[in-house]
């Protein structure tokens, strides 16, 4: 409930509106049962203009609780959607804050469930309490005074009920509790799988795994199923027992009326009034714990919203003023454990980059290429040692400045959905024409780019499935230059380019970019022969670097990498 605290005050108005309508909607539904035993006692005593009267107050307290109802119903959605939408922002922002680490931690795919679910979730929690939590406890009290005001002697019938009542409604509720927190942990799974599946559809067809998938998919699907079958179970036991223990009373309620009726005649209308009552109370009884059932369940959803609200982001940026940094590059003594990781993943890695030097990162795969470069713009920050970029310390550096300084081409190009423009607009937020087609030469890009009747406007489906794999590495190198970064660093990303197209982009990228310090993670050392210097990385260790010819002499892991590919080329 803390989670909500924060987000109600912008809908005071809708809030209290909707409680005033549910009053007047509980109101008139206790209203109505004392109207009815007094048309029944102006029938039995014949006096038809009471029962005239009687008859319209009852049509317009109907018509009151009908209206109060429409404007119940109107204000609780404004509120619990707007509500719902502001927890969803807040949400989506504080993901937008996290680092690296913290997404991993949690799972993009949980993440998903957790803003959509999660937030539906209370969402109707909201709705069902600004509309039903009210009218409970006023139906409750409001029904038992006028029941046992109606015929006090039965006070007790009253007692029972509500007693064997909440018996049934704890231990049916407290069951269904617990199904619901269940419940949500396979909606997780559903989602993974499903996620996962699709956005491998490629490997899952070619590789046939279909019917595989299918029995993967089936297994959490079919649990998902089976918890919500014995909710439905649970469900199909409330009512019937409701219904036994409140006609139970009723038969014995009018047992013991009936000799009173033969003492005093006009019991008759209080019996109408009291059996209306008591149904009154059971209705109560029953909604508010159904009332409780969904909130424990939105209670689940709300602990897992504010498990992300709560979330220490582990990445800050100190308050400082903008930063004019250069392209130079300094590791101190870096080693890097990846979080949840027992083993150091780099270790002691020390070197310095000046401004405009271009430098070559080989070694076999799973040495730490990457996971180095991704400590440049500050993805991770190191677990021991420090960086420093364009002569700041990392941990002291503005992080727009850093951005700004900063541009990383990964491997795997992503684009978003959109236009080319827009995408490449990621790389420099006001860039015209002129950059975008300086940046897609540069790129090789322009050529098939400029094929296209909208160019630059060109859609961007989803997953940027309307491009070929060496088309979308070739944007992505565009958006990385378009800003031109002090520091660019490509990793690995002209690996779906051919040859020709490769040698291109990095003729441009040193004829454009000439001040530009540039690190090229390659998988082929005759990507980076030319660079100014070439590191060597070797189980997380930096072991050697030089110039090509330097380390064919002095680098026996380089010599060994440089002859097994000179042979498989030959
Ligand atoms: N996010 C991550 N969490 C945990 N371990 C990781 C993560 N990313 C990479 N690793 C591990 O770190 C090690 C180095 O990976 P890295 O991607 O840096 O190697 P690489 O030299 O770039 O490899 P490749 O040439 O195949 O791209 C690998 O053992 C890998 O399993």
């Amino acid at each position: 409930m803390k989670l909500l605290k924060p987000y109600w005050k912008g809908y005071k108005l809708d809030v209290t509106m909707s409680l005033i309508a549910v009053i007047i909607m509980a109101v008139s539904a206790l209203w109505q049962p004392t109207l009815l035993s007094k048309i029944v006692q102006a029938i039995s005593d014949d006096k038809m203009s009471e029962v005239n009267r009687i008859g319209m107050e009852l049509l317009w307290l109907a018509l009151a609780g009908l209206l109060a109802g429409v404007v119940n119903t109107i204000f609780s959605a404004r509120a619990s959607q707007g509500i719902a939408a502001d927890i969803r922002e807040s949400t989506y922002r504080k993901i937008q804050e996290f680092s690296f680490a913290n997404v991993e931690k949690f799972s993009a795919g949980n993440l998903v469930v957790r803003m959509t679910n999660d937030v539906t979730q209370i969402q109707n929690v909201l709705m069902m309490m600004l509309s039903v939590l009210l009218r409970t406890p006023i139906l409750f009290v409001g029904g038992f005074i006028l029941a046992v005001h109606s015929i006090p002697e039965l006070w007790w019938v009253i007692v029972v009920m509500v007693v064997l009542v909440f018996i049934i409604s704890a231990g049916v509720f407290s069951q269904m509790g617990k199904k619901f927190g269940r419940i949500q942990g396979l909606i997780d799974s559903v989602n993974l799988k499903a996620k996962e599946n699709l956005q491998g559809v490629r490997v899952v067809k070619s590789f046939n795994q279909e019917a595989n998938e299918q029995k993967r998919f089936n297994v959490v699907s079919d649990e998902t199923k089976d918890v919500n079958i014995q909710i439905g179970y649970l469900f199909s036991l409330l009512i019937p027992a409701f219904m036994f223990v409140g006609q139970g009373l009723m038969v014995v309620a009018i047992y013991f009326v009936g000799d009173m009726v033969g003492a005093h005649p006009t019991m008759l209308a209080e019996i109408t009034g009291f059996i209306n009552y008591l149904m009154i109370i059971m209705q109560a009884i029953i909604i508010g714990g159904m009332m409780m059932t969904f909130a424990s369940r939105a209670f689940v959803s709300m602990a897992r919203i504010k498990e992300v609200l709560d979330t220490k982001i582990d990445l800050t940026y100190k308050d400082v003023p903008e930063q004019n940094l250069d392209g130079s590059v300094e590791f101190d003594d870096v080693s890097f454990t990846y979080p949840g990781d027992d083993e150091a993943t780099l270790q002691d890695i020390s070197f310095k980059v000046s401004s405009g030097e271009m430098i070559g990162i080989v070694g076999a795969t799973g040495s730490g290429k990457s996971t180095m470069a991704q400590l440049i713009p500050r993805l991770f920050d190191p677990t021991v040692g420090s960086i420093k970029v364009g002569g700041v310390d990392l941990k002291d550096v503005n992080n727009h400045s850093l951005r700004k300084a900063v541009s990383f081409v990964l491997q795997r190009a992503t684009l978003f959905s959109g236009k080319i423009s827009e995408n490449l607009r990621h790389g420099k937020a006001d860039a015209d024409l002129n950059d975008m087609k300086h940046a897609s030469n540069i790129a090789q890009a322009a050529e098939f780019v400029e094929r296209y009747a909208d160019q630059y406007e060109h859609p961007v489906e989803e997953r940027s499935a309307n491009f070929s794999g060496g088309q979308k590495q070739r944007l992505s190198i565009a958006r990385g230059v378009i800003g031109k970064p002090k520091i660019l660093i490509l990793d690995d990303s002209t690996s779906a380019l051919d040859a020709k197209s490769e040698k291109l982009v990095k003729e441009a990228l040193d004829h454009e970019l000439n001040d530009t310090t540039t690190f090229i993670i390659a998988e082929k050392i005759s990507s980076v022969v030319n660079a100014d210097r070439i590191f060597v990385m070797d189980e997380g260790k930096l072991v050697a670097q030089g110039t090509h010819a330097e380390l064919v002499k002095s680098s026996d892991v380089y010599r060994e990498i440089y002859e097994t590919q000179k042979a498989q080329e030959a």
